[in-house]
């Protein structure tokens, strides 16, 4: 089933432009009530102070006559005189008007970019499991809503200060053709029904251009993917050892246009719509014109009125249909609906329900049981964990040992709840991990992934992450570097805990992986510290150098004194300290006892600990075995 769905209730009935548009402007109030106000009234302004001024300048010219020939002083002059100054004023604060009826489109605009950007990470932020980052279909939307369209242009904020103009045109075009119903009704109503006409077409017509770069953006992804390789430092060494530069520019070339070639062939508006619709306006155009020339030619109208209505058809004209503006607001009309449902799309996945959220403090204080529980990453086939059934004791410690793939990583990932069992349930003292709030378990857990995150960040706060609402804390944090075996390294920073842990700051600085390691170990006794039970640990010492995983291991019964604690490591050294081990293999436990009752049993633990073992003392397995029992592996 696919995670993106638009839900039911979302689905725009309106023409998808008039959609996005409205959808635009009810976010306005959301982001600045004020300005939101002050633009509503600034648009019905300069909507209709041009057909104001429009009259008021056709009265003039009609009154000059009549001025000339009776003179200033008299009612006709005087009258002349109040119309002009009307037309003067009515100028200056149009003029006032448009300027700062931009900038506040402008600022608008970049508040509701930022806006969009906040619910688009709260959207993804609050989900409790992480499969949507690896659902096809959200991640195409994610890359829309990152770059909100493939270029600048694309971005709402220039569709909010298309409003600014285009709303005033729209609204001084129907003013205008409300004038225009005054020299003939037909001519009025012409233009009425004309530009909503030519509009809509032209708008589906962008609608369908801004759409076409969304509907290839699993291909841009692609293509952006390769290009970062070059650009991001992740990469940069094996770029350069390998020498990879050419084949990444030729294959980010090739997946670059099979990307954005048709896409740029869509993004031309249809020769028929454009040719159809400036058609249209220019027929009406012809009429109206026509019209009223031959009206003036016959002395059926006075010089006033051919001045009006020349205005007002002029004013009907600004209504366009076919500028960037038009273009703008299409664009967004098909990314900002897209971007506001995200979050409604993605809450469809929660798990209905209710939740528990006041855990008992001491939980877990009898036992983490997995009970048959199996598991497939969303869109594959093959299961990551076939039935497991598993106890943990409370406050014991356990280690999970298997070769690569064998699932250790997917049991803690759903021990964490990031991921739901497809079948059987995990429980905690008896309750199920689904029915139980994820934010109040997860204070309970202390957790080192084996792909742990490296915080671009201070040192202290890359700690201080294990438990936020702690932060401040510079002795909790101080205690957990300590144990973490990090305190030495962190006070001899150049900025001590303050040092940003990455070079791409300035005084900030990048760690070796052992080091980071231990801060990554720091957070998750952090954790510990601030009140978590049940400590989790997934390859802890795999990068640690020979004396600091001595040092770790010698002190991992201090580490885990009174903790639930999961150990997964490839190091028997450290494995054989826990109380109970643990065998995965491809998805199930095939062993479960304690280091020496698997070595007595001779089966597939005493197998990987002797092979492990034969590598330090240079024999065979069953030496290595023989010479790590007599204590030297
Ligand atoms: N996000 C994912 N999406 C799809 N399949 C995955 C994902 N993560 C892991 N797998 C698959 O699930 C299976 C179990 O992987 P898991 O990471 O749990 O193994 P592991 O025992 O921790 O391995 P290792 O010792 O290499 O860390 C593997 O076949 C792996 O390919």
């Amino acid at each position: 089933m696919p995670l993106l769905r638009a839900p039911a209730s979302r689905r725009p009935k309106l023409p998808p432009t008039l959609h996005g548009i409205l959808a635009l402007v009810r976010l306005l109030p959301h982001v600045d009530r004020a300005k939101a106000a002050f633009g509503l009234l600034g648009v019905l302004a300069a909507a209709v102070l041009p057909v104001a001024g429009a009259v008021v300048s056709g009265l003039l010219v009609g009154s000059i006559g009549a001025t000339l020939r009776a003179g200033l002083d008299s009612p006709q002059g005087r009258h002349t005189l109040v119309l002009l100054a009307a037309a003067g004023a009515l100028v200056l604060v149009q003029q006032t008007l448009t300027p700062v009826l931009a900038a506040l489109g402008e600022t608008l605009g970049r508040e509701v970019d930022a806006e969009l950007q906040q619910r688009v990470m709260a959207a993804v932020g609050r989900p409790e499991g992480t499969a949507h980052f690896t659902d096809e279909r959200v991640l195409d939307a994610l890359r829309v809503v990152r770059g909100l369209g493939m270029t600048e242009t694309d971005r709402p904020s220039q569709a909010v200060a298309a409003l600014a103009t285009v709303l005033p045109a729209w609204l001084r075009a129907v003013a205008a053709a409300l004038v225009l119903l005054a020299f003939h009704w037909w001519i009025g109503l012409l233009w009425l029904a004309t530009w909503p006409v030519v509009v809509h077409f032209m708008q589906r017509e962008y609608f369908r251009v801004g759409q076409a770069g969304g509907a290839r953006s699993g291909a841009l992804r692609r293509a952006e993917y390769l290009r970062d390789l070059v650009l991001e430092r992740p990469a940069a060494k094996e770029v350069r050892i390998w020498g990879l530069l050419d084949w990444l520019l030729e294959r980010f070339t090739a997946a670059w246009r099979e990307a954005t070639e048709p896409v740029w062939r869509e993004r031309r508006p249809r020769a028929r719509v454009v040719l159809g619709s400036t058609g249209a306006v220019v027929a009406v155009n012809l009429a109206s014109y026509g019209t009223l020339a031959w009206a003036a030619v016959h002395h059926d109208v006075g010089l006033g009125t051919v001045a009006v209505f020349t205005q007002a058809l002029a004013l009907a004209n600004t209504y366009t249909a076919f500028d960037d503006n038009n273009a703008y607001l299409s664009f967004a009309g098909a990314s900002v609906p897209r971007v506001l449902s995200l979050d409604a799309t993605l809450a469809a996945e929660r798990p209905p329900g209710p939740r528990t959220e006041h855990l008992p403090p001491e939980l877990p204080a009898h036992a983490i049981a997995f009970e048959g529980v199996r598991f497939r990453y969303p869109g594959t086939a093959r299961e990551a964990l076939r039935g497991v059934d598993l106890r943990i004791a409370a406050g014991r410690s356990l280690a999970v040992v298997g070769d690569n793939g064998a699932g250790k990583s997917s049991l803690v990932k759903l021990l964490c709840g990031l991921h739901a069992p497809t079948a059987g349930t995990v429980r905690i003292d008896g309750h199920d991990l689904t029915a139980i709030d994820p934010a109040a378990w997860r204070e309970r857990i202390g957790v080192l992934f084996q792909d742990f995150a490296r915080y671009h960040l201070t040192a202290a706060e890359n700690i201080a992450m294990g438990a936020p609402r702690h932060a401040g804390d510079r002795d909790r944090l101080r205690e957990a570097a300590r144990r973490a075996g990090a305190l030495p390294l962190i006070e001899g920073l150049p900025h001590g805990w303050d040092t940003v842990l990455s070079p791409e700051y300035t005084g900030g600085t990048d760690l070796s992986g052992g080091q980071w390691q231990r801060i990554a170990l720091a957070r998750a006794l952090f954790a510990v510290d601030a009140g978590a039970r049940v400590l989790i640990l997934d390859e802890p010492t795999a990068a640690l150098d020979v004396r600091a995983e001595a040092e770790i291991y010698e002190r991992f019964l201090e580490l885990t004194e009174g903790l639930t604690t999961i150990l997964i490591s490839h190091r028997f050294s450290t494995v054989r300290r826990a109380e109970r081990i643990v065998v995965l293999e491809g998805g199930a436990v095939v062993e479960d006892g304690r280091h020496e009752e698997l070595m007595e049993r001779g089966g597939r633990y005493a197998a990987m600990f002797g092979l492990q073992a034969a590598r330090f003392t240079g024999g065979t397995p069953a030496a290595g075995r023989a010479a790590a029992e007599a204590g030297h592996a």
